[in-house]
């Protein structure tokens, strides 16, 4: 599912937080944005799923406007993972990711054996399968992100939207996640803070400041000292290795 925003604005109060930001998420392709804090990058994410409404501007998906899809069109192929959170009643992980499926189930229609195969491969690829008859609120917050990971795999989007998906993830798992997300080569669009694992796993950056995107581009085209002292204020040297990973050297 292809994703176009064009001149999205949007405020809360008397607070522009987003003022004109145009996108686009097609191609199969890992795009990131990237920002500091408060520059409206969950906001925007907020709008695609329908948390927040724009004030202005067109979201499209796969060219129709997205106040046009019911929410259950969307859900067969859009997947959010966002920061983990507390959920309203406890469930066993296996149960949380079979939740996933539910899109893709008509009313009262049960799991069928399909359904049980995905999450249970999504459950080996967040390494978790161990874990499956255990409570969701049992978990450390780095294996309830990855819970939720799997739901959204089992959900087989071909839109994954991801905030921050591994805040609190080690960095052996951070890794995994990105290349899992990676190799599903589906259309995605993903904040994330850490600008070196952004540059490793995205084909496209879009770089924010206080609600409009600054610079875009491969990462090496946006990644430079300039748009690094303009966006974040911070001085650096960057190079690159040949496999497209970025070495800041902050100064
Ligand atoms: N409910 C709200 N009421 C008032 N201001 C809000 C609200 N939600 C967000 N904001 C403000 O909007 C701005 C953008 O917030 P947003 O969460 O989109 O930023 P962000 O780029 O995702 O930040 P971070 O990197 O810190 O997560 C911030 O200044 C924030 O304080």
């Amino acid at each position: 599912m292809d994703l176009i925003c064009q001149d999205i604005h949007f405020g809360l109060g008397e607070k522009k937080i987003l003022k004109g930001v145009s996108l686009k998420v097609e191609g199969n392709q890992f795009h990131t944005i990237l920002g500091p804090n408060g520059s409206g990058k969950t906001s925007l994410l907020k709008l695609l799923y329908r948390q927040e409404k724009a004030d202005k501007g067109l979201i499209s998906l796969d060219g129709k406007p997205l106040e046009q899809w019911t929410l259950k069109e969307t859900a067969k192929q859009m997947a959010v993972v966002t920061q983990f959170n507390q959920l309203q009643f406890d469930c066993t992980v296996e149960e949380i990711v079979l939740l996933g499926r539910t899109p893709h189930l008509s009313f009262l229609q049960k799991e069928k054996e399909r359904d049980y195969a995905l999450v249970q491969d999504a459950l080996v690829k967040v390494d978790m399968l161990e874990k499956k008859t255990r409570l969701y609120s049992s978990l450390s917050g780095g294996e309830k992100q990855r819970v939720l990971l799997a739901r959204a795999l089992a959900q087989e989007p071909t839109l994954l939207l991801l905030d921050e998906p591994s805040n609190h993830l080690d960095i052996k798992y951070q890794l995994d996640l990105l290349a899992i997300v990676k190799n599903l080569k589906v259309n995605v669009l993903a904040v994330l803070h850490d600008i070196q694992l952004a540059c490793r796993y995205s084909d496209y950056l879009y770089l924010m400041k206080e609600g409009e995107i600054l610079y875009q581009g491969t990462p090496k085209e946006t990644i430079t000292p300039e748009s690094l002292q303009t966006v974040y204020g911070v001085q650096s040297q960057v190079t690159w290795t040949e496999d497209q990973q970025a070495m800041i050297h902050y100064l």
